[in-house]
């Protein structure tokens, strides 16, 4: 994947004027259909180069602010702006400078992955050799260079989901708006996807990506927000998040040899309060007031025991997740 390559190439730039200006930013952004409130008064700040985790479940509001930002969706009430315009008066700037993949998107059928690259690039205006080049890189760096002369058809979910993403940096955007892109693939497929949004973030664009799974996004983003009945309950840096989250940190360790022995080790640490064994692996429980597991990894490696596996147990984070979201609006 190439990262040099797209900065380099034309875009639209933001409006913003200094560093400091958000690249999004909402004040008491509301959407009511009916007496149904699919946004309540939400209040988000994104500066240049955030990746922002949008967490919630099915009918949050996720969506319903994705595409206020977008400008496909008028607000009830309240303000949003995008790279500094606003979303009442400056809808054809924002379009320029946003890349918006929504949760669902239709592909043409009868091209080649390089056609359907080259039609939207004309229809951003990108000619001659420099539409041929730009279309290379993006597929670059979506790692889709093989599928190049594919049918549209015949890629798999992930690749399709790759290529809507590769679309939607053809005029490259200084702020991308990521609905779920990684629903629906497996657990291969959404490590390829988190690949090209890191490098997304290496080039420093500002990105807001939702998703039902927390884990799926902690380890991007730089903050998150939870989002649940149109209410943003949770918001904040990932790792105030994380420990609004979890009320005890669960532990996958693993060793090449001696895992008796590692266990009994563990047992003596004190941060652990349980050590379990699984054929595969240990599970550690955390005390409740243990926040940070880094030190337990350096003992062990110091007393001679060679790591093969040494986590944060993902299902454990996601049971804490659905806890802390039912817990706060039922
Ligand atoms: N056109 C509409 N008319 C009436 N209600 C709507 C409309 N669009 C969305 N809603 C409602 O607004 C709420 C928020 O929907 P939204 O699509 O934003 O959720 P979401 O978080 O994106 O969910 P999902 O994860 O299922 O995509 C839901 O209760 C939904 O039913």
């Amino acid at each position: 994947m190439s990262v040099t390559q797209l900065e380099t190439a034309p875009g639209t730039q933001a409006a913003s004027s200094t560093a400091d200006e958000p690249m999004i930013h909402t004040h008491d952004l509301t959407k009511k259909y009916g007496e149904l409130f699919a946004l309540n008064r939400l209040n988000l700040t994104l500066h240049r180069g955030d990746v922002y985790g949008f967490i919630g479940p099915n009918g949050a509001g996720k969506t319903t602010t994705m595409r206020i930002l977008a400008t496909l969706l008028n607000p009830s009430w309240g303000e949003a702006s995008v790279c500094g315009y606003s979303i009442y008066t400056g809808a054809k700037e924002i379009r320029r400078a946003i890349g918006y993949m929504p949760d669902f998107f239709g592909v043409y059928d009868d091209m080649k992955v390089i056609e359907y690259l080259e039609f939207f690039a004309a229809a951003y205006r990108i000619k001659g050799a420099k539409r041929k080049k730009i279309c290379d890189e993006v597929l670059n760096l979506v790692d889709l260079t093989y599928k190049r002369d594919a049918m549209v058809t015949s890629l798999s979910r992930g690749m399709t989901q790759r290529l809507g993403l590769a679309r939607v940096l053809l005029h490259n955007p200084q702020v991308l708006l990521l609905d779920e892109p990684a629903s629906g693939l497996d657990p291969r497929a959404r490590i390829e996807i988190r690949g090209v949004l890191k490098e997304l973030q290496k080039m420093g664009k500002t990105i807001l990506v939702s998703s039902h799974i927390l884990p799926e996004l902690a380890d991007i983003c730089n903050k998150i927000g939870i989002i649940e009945q149109g209410v943003l309950i949770v918001n904040g840096a990932v790792t105030d998040v994380m420990k609004q989250v979890r009320t005890t940190i669960v532990l996958n360790i693993n060793v090449a040899e001696r895992r008796k022995e590692a266990a009994d080790f563990l047992e003596r640490q004190p941060e652990v309060e349980e050590v379990q064994e699984r054929p595969d692996y240990l599970m550690v429980k955390l005390r409740p007031e243990v926040e940070r597991f880094s030190d337990l990894a350096r003992r062990l490696i110091e007393n001679g025991f060679e790591l093969t596996l040494f986590r944060e147990d993902e299902i454990n984070l996601e049971t804490a997740f659905m806890r802390l979201t039912k817990g706060i609006t039922s």
